[in-house]
């Protein structure tokens, strides 16, 4: 396969052909089934504490659109929930599928979200760059949320309105003054277990912490992801239609509940 993506010949079902990690014993999404998880009363509340002023920038990687934020400093952290330590906000990104019906990479009792928000943090006490976390069972904590289909978001409009001018692959944008927790549902209540990146290279160093109310979307903000492109300039234009990865097998995993 060339470059990994979303398509027939480079989806997830061959990513295993250049990662081989893609059929290890803690791979990401998961299946949550709700009567196999475990409520654990050492997990605490959730605490994020975010600064607007760390948001840098919205790209298109070609695989997804990301507001990255300025982690040279601890300005933006999460503690609390299932973690030791502060882990510092590193980007947020979003999966989407080709239609309203599915989109989200964990599923909840084998249902599929239209969309699911990622929220990536690296453990900055204990390494000393994302990219060495990145490679530590401990280095990563991922808080997804689930989108479904509803209201519009006003919040999430701040995101979408800004596509248009990110459609191409690479393309970068600045966009400040974002609080990523203005994206967070009411209920902080979270499933918990470890994982891997749902993207190659399926670094198998993710504490997964899945917020289980989901938020609302609509159907038009929806339709503006999936008008992102996957090519660059001077390729063939392929829109970004579906991104997600289908959910891996459990393995053994312990699902905690707080
Ligand atoms: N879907 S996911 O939350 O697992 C995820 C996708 C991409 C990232 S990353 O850009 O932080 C990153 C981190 C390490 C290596 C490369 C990219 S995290
Ligand atoms: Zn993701």
């Amino acid at each position: 396969m060339l470059h990994w993506g979303y398509d027939e010949h480079n989806g997830p079902a061959h990513w295993k052909e250049v990662f081989p990690i893609a059929n290890g014993d803690r791979q990401s999404p998961i299946d949550i089934k709700t009567e196999e998880t475990k409520y654990d009363p050492s997990l605490r509340p959730l605490n994020p504490n975010y600064d607007p002023a760390s948001a840098k920038i919205i790209l298109n990687n070609g695989h997804s659109t990301s507001v990255e934020f300025d982690d040279t400093v601890n300005k933006s952290v999460l503690t609390g929930g299932p973690l030791s330590g502060t882990y510092r906000l590193r980007q947020i990104h979003f999966h989407w599928g080709s239609n309203d019906e599915a989109g989200s990479e964990h599923t909840v009792d084998g249902m599929k979200y239209a969309a699911e928000l990622h929220v990536v943090h690296w453990n900055a006490e204990k390494y000393s760059s994302f990219v060495e976390a990145a490679r530590q069972s401990d280095g990563l904590a991922v808080m997804a949320v689930f989108l479904k289909i509803g209201e519009c978001n006003p919040q999430l409009k701040k995101i979408t309105d800004r596509l248009d001018t990110i459609r191409i692959k690479g393309k970068r944008a600045l966009f400040t003054n974002f609080d990523p927790s203005c994206l967070l549902p009411k209920s902080l209540d979270y499933w918990t277990y470890f994982g891997s990146l749902t993207v190659p290279p399926l670094l198998e160093s993710v504490i997964w912490i899945v917020l289980r109310e989901p938020i609302n979307v609509c159907s038009e903000q929806l339709a503006k992801f999936r008008s992102l492109l996957s090519t660059a300039e001077d390729e063939v234009a392929c829109c970004l239609l579906r991104n997600y990865r289908p959910p891996q097998p459990l393995k053994g995993r312990q699902v905690r509940r707080n």
